[in-house]
C-alpha cells in the first residue's frame, strides 16, 4: 500500500478507515487488509517513525527519551491540587506507532483476573482470560549469550507479530532482589513468568525488545502489512477533526486537516471507522464532533448531537514515585552520567546492534536504585476547547481521595520492609534526602503530594460496558451505543486502569477488535 503524507494524495475509496496508527489502531488495520477484498486507510496526526529522530524509538537503551520530542504530543495536566497545585507533564505517543514508540517498553499480560473483568463488565465471555490468551507475541533471546532458562516460561508465550525478551543485561539490583525471593518465598514469591495466569509476584521483566531494538506497533504489525498488502493505505501529519454523520446516527465520515487554516478534506467508508485516538484523543475527537455529555459541550459551545454523559469521564491513571537509596556498588547512572562511555555504547550499537545499548534497561535508567510504586487512582474529566489543534483539558484529579494516599503510605510501608531484609545488605547504604525522613504517615503524604507523578497509563475514558447498561460509551462489540458504522478500539474503552502495565492489554483488545470486526463485516 502507499504512505500519504498529504490528504490531497489520496484519491481511493475504502471500506474501513482507522483514526490514529497507534497501539490499538496499527493492529486493526494491519488485520483488517489480510482480506484482499477491503481497503482500509489510516489516519494518524502524528510523525513518521523512520524520520531522523527514529534511533529514540529504536535503540533500547534510548528508552524515555522519546518524552518531550516531535514524537510526543507534549499534553500537560490542569494543576491537580492533590499534588500540592503541580502540573504534570502527560506524554502521548504522537508518530505512526503511537505510543508504543516512546514508552517504557515494560510487557506483561496482567492476571487472568484483569481479562475475566473485562467479560464481567461487557458481559461477553470473548473478553475473558480464557478465550484472549490465544493471541500472543513472541519471545526472542537476548543479542549475547544470556541463558534465560528458568527466567520465563517459554509455554505462556507464542508466535504473535510483536517482539519481547529479557533483558541482557543483568545489575546487581535485579540479583539482589531474587536472592530475596529465594530467601523469603513466603513474603517475596517469585513469579517465573508475568505473562501466565497469575500477574503477581517479583519476575523477571519482559521488554517490547527483539533481539536488538524496540518491536512497535508500527514495526510489528503496520509496516509488514503496507509492504505487502495493496488494499492498505497509512496516512500521517493528518488530524481527523471531526467525525461526519453520513446518515442519521451513522458516523462513517471524517473531516482532516494538516493544521487549522490548512484546506480540510472528507474522507468517507463504506463500512466503519475505527477510532484508535486513545484515552485522550478518542474522547476529544467524540465531543469536538457533538458526542458527549451535554453540559460539558454546551460550556464549549459545541451543539450536543449525541448526549453520552461518560465520554471523556472516569479517566484513571497510575501514579509512581522515586524511593531513593545511595548504594555502595558502580550503578548504571553512573554509565550514562559518563559521555564518553555512552558515546562509545551507541556507537557500538551503530556497529553492530550489540553492546549495553541493546538491551532495555528501563527501570535502572529511571531510576538507580529504587523501586516504582503502582496506585489506582480515581479519576474524572477529560474536557476539551473547541479547536481540535488546541491540547485538550487534562484532569486526572490525582491524590484527591484518602483511599490514594492511604495505599501510597501503605506501599511505603511495605517498601521499607521489603528494604530492610538481609538481601540488600552490603547494598544499601542510606536513604537518600528526604527519603530519610519518612518516619510517619504524615511524613510520607507530604513527601508523596511533593513528587508523585503520572505513570502514563491513562484509560477509561469511553468504557465498555453491557449492551444493556446505559452508562459507558461502547457496547461488548466496540461499537458506540446508540450509533451505528462508529467502533472503538483502544485504551479509552477499558473499565478500570490495568493491573499491571497497559500495553499486553491493548495489543490482545486490539487483536480480538480485528477478528470481531472481521467477522461481523466481512
Ligand atoms: C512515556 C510512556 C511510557 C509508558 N510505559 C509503558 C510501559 O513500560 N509498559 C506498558 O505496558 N505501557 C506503557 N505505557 C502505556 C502504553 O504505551 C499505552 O497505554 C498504549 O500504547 C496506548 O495505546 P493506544 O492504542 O490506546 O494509544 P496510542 O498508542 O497512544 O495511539 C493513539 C494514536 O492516535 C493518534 N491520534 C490521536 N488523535 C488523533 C486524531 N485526532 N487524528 C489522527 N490521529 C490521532 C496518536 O498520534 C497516536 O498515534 C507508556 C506510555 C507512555 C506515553
Amino acid at each position: 500500500g502507499q504512505l500519504y503524507t498529504s490528504p490531497d494524495q489520496v484519491t481511493k475509496k475504502y471500506d474501513f478507515i482507522v483514526v490514529g496508527a497507534g497501539t490499538a489502531g496499527s493492529v486493526v488495520a494491519a488485520r483488517l487488509s489480510e482480506e484482499p477484498s477491503v481497503q482500509v486507510l489510516v489516519i494518524e496526526a502524528g510523525v513518521s517513525d523512520n524520520g531522523t529522530d527514529s534511533d529514540i524509538i529504536y535503540v533500547p537503551l534510548l528508552v524515555g527519551t522519546g518524552v518531550g520530542t516531535i514524537l510526543d504530543w507534549n499534553y500537560t495536566t490542569v494543576a491537580q491540587s492533590g499534588l500540592n497545585g503541580r502540573t504534570i507533564d502527560f506524554p502521548r505517543g504522537f508518530v505512526l506507532g503511537g505510543s508504543s514508540c516512546i514508552n517504557g517498553m515494560i510487557y506483561s499480560r496482567g492476571g487472568s483476573d484483569e481479562y475475566d473483568r473485562l467479560a464481567t463488565v461487557s458481559g461477553d465471555s470473548g473478553w475473558s482470560w480464557k478465550e484472549l490468551q490465544q493471541w500472543n507475541e513472541h519471545h526472542t533471546p537476548p543479542w549475547n549469550d544470556r541463558r534465560n532458562i528458568g527466567e520465563y516460561n517459554p509455554l505462556v508465550h507464542g508466535f504473535g507479530p510483536l517482539a519481547t525478551g529479557l533483558t541482557p543485561t543483568v545489575f546487581e539490583t535485579e540479583q539482589r532482589v531474587f536472592q530475596m525471593t529465594d530467601n523469603r518465598p513466603e513474603l517475596y514469591p517469585f513469579n517465573l513468568d508475568p505473562n501466565s495466569t497469575n500477574g503477581l509476584g517479583f519476575s523477571w521483566f519482559h521488554t517490547t525488545v527483539g533481539t536488538n531494538a524496540r518491536s512497535t506497533s508500527g514495526l510489528a504489525y503496520l509496516h509488514p502489512a503496507l509492504n505487502s498488502c495493496s488494499n492498505l493505505d497509512v496516512l500521517i501529519h493528518t488530524q481527523v477533526t471531526k467525525l461526519i454523520e453520513m446518515e442519521t446516527n451513522t458516523y462513517t465520515g471524517v473531516q482532516v486537516a494538516q493544521s487549522a487554516t490548512a484546506k480540510h478534506f472528507l474522507f468517507t467508508a463504506s463500512k466503519e471507522v475505527i477510532l484508535s485516538a486513545g484515552t485522550i484523543g478518542t474522547p476529544q475527537l467524540l465531543m469536538l464532533s457533538g458526542i458527549g455529555p451535554a453540559a460539558e459541550l454546551s460550556k464549549v459551545d459545541i451543539s450536543c448531537v449525541h448526549d453520552v454523559p461518560d465520554v471523556g469521564c472516569n479517566l484513571q491513571d497510575q501514579n509512581i514515585l522515586a524511593i531513593q537509596w545511595e548504594v555502595s556498588s558502580p550503578t548504571l547512572l553512573m554509565f550514562l552520567s559518563n559521555e564518553t562511555a555512552l558515546r562509545a555504547a551507541l556507537a557500538q550499537y551503530a556497529g553492530n546492534k550489540t553492546g549495553i545499548a541493546a538491551g532495555n534497561t528501563v527501570r535502572v535508567v529511571d531510576h538507580p536504585d529504587n523501586w516504582e510504586l503502582d496506585v489506582r487512582l480515581n479519576c474524572p474529566t477529560v474536557a476539551h476547547i473547541p479547536n481540535p489543534f488546541d491540547h485538550p483539558v487534562i484532569d486526572p484529579a490525582y491524590l484527591q481521595t484518602s483511599f490514594d494516599i492511604d495505599t501510597y503510605v501503605a506501599a511505603i510501608k511495605t517498601l521499607q520492609t521489603l528494604m530492610s531484609t538481609p538481601a540488600w545488605d552490603g547494598f544499601l547504604l542510606t536513604p537518600f534526602t528526604d527519603v530519610a525522613n519518612l518516619a510517619t504517615d504524615a511524613l510520607i503524604e507530604g513527601y508523596v503530594r511533593k513528587f508523585a507523578s503520572t505513570l502514563k497509563h491513562p484509560t477509561s475514558t469511553a468504557t465498555i460496558s453491557k449492551s444493556t447498561d446505559k452508562g459507558g460509551v461502547v457496547g461488548p462489540d466496540l461499537l458506540v451505543k446508540g450509533l451505528k458504522g462508529l467502533r472503538i478500539v483502544d485504551a479509552s474503552i477499558l473499565p478500570s486502569a490495568v493491573a499491571g502495565f497497559p500495553q499486553a492489554e491493548i495489543y490482545i483488545l486490539a487483536e480480538r477488535a480485528a477478528a470481531l470486526i472481521k467477522s461481523s463485516r466481512l
